[in-house]
């Protein structure tokens, strides 16, 4: 699997995959910097009237929850039904889900209509995701009582989609086999965009490959990965505007060798 995964990195900068995005206003060009970074070709558009003809184009359509509005989820819609009959993956993130029940109720119809190959969100969000019936540890905590490991198999089996469950670990899943990625950095939490910037990796990635799994670790370790090393770049006096243009830096430059001296990688199997 880790063969799988360090090959992927070249292949993105040979073939620069064109990736479609639609996406919020808060983190868009972060997103298209980092995909930028990693050697693909990101495209930030998301009139209903353009989708159908940009998704025909793209190698990779990423679907991101941050802002949506009407106009946004029909042209989601169109996207994403269009990519479906193409066989072009499309890749979810769940912004925000379970915060209202715009969100919670429109995600919902969403996946009703469109197949998504991968889904990457943070405990909170793939939680609610999946219906939300996991207990939490105590009454006042959001935690959960499940590791990340755990859920990403269960939303995996449930969804029918490689699912990432990002945090201090990551881990993916497709319902059997279970990664988990033990990369980071806090400073990575202090950054707005450094998940929808994860997803835009994981696309990129999936535009090159069919193994959906292995351009989910790709994806995610990436931004893990880029997360340590921006932060052992930062000097004194310097705080989390730097960390932000480093973390790019950090993207910019991670290849295959990187990726395998850095990784913390660990395979489970389970059921
Ligand atoms: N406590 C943490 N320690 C180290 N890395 C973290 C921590 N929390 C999140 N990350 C990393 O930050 C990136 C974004 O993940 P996350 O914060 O879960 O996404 P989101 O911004 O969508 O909530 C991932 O690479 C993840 O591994
Ligand atoms: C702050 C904010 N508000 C709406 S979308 C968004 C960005 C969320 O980005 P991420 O999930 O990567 O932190
Ligand atoms: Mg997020």
């Amino acid at each position: 699997m880790s063969v799988a995964v360090s090959d992927l990195f070249f292949r993105v900068r040979e073939s620069k995959p064109l990736v479609h995005q639609i996406t919020n206003f808060v983190t868009v060009n972060d997103c298209a910097n980092a995909t930028l970074a990693i050697g693909g070709s990101p495209v930030m558009t998301s009139s209903p009237r353009e989708v159908e003809d940009m998704v025909k184009l793209a190698d990779a359509l990423v679907l991101n929850f941050g802002t949506i509005d009407d106009k946004a989820l029909e042209a989601m819609e169109i996207a994403g039904k269009m990519a479906n009959s193409l066989n072009t993956p499309v890749i979810l993130d769940p912004v925000g889900v379970g915060a209202t029940s715009y969100r919670t109720e429109q995600v919902a119809e969403l996946l009703k209509k469109v197949t998504f190959q991968i889904i990457r969100g943070n405990a909170s969000e793939i939680h609610r995701l999946m219906g939300g019936d996991i207990v939490t540890r105590g009454v006042d905590s959001g935690e959960l009582a499940i590791s990340n490991a755990e859920l990403a198999a269960r939303a995996a089996n449930k969804l029918n989609s490689v699912v990432v469950v990002s945090g201090a670990k990551d881990a993916v899943s497709d319902g059997k086999n279970t990664s988990i990625i033990d990369n980071g950095n806090p400073l990575l939490t202090s950054v707005t965009g450094t998940g929808c910037m994860a997803t835009a990796l994981i696309g990129t990635f999936s535009g090159v490959t069919d193994n959906f799994y292995a351009a989910a670790v790709a994806g995610i370790s990436t931004m893990s990965i880029s997360g340590e090393l921006a932060a052992a770049k930062l000097q004194k006096d310097e705080g989390t505007g730097t960390f932000r243009v480093r973390l790019i830096d950090a993207i910019s430059r991670i290849d295959k060798e990187i990726w395998i001296n850095e990784v913390k990688l660990y395979e489970e199997v389970s059921n």
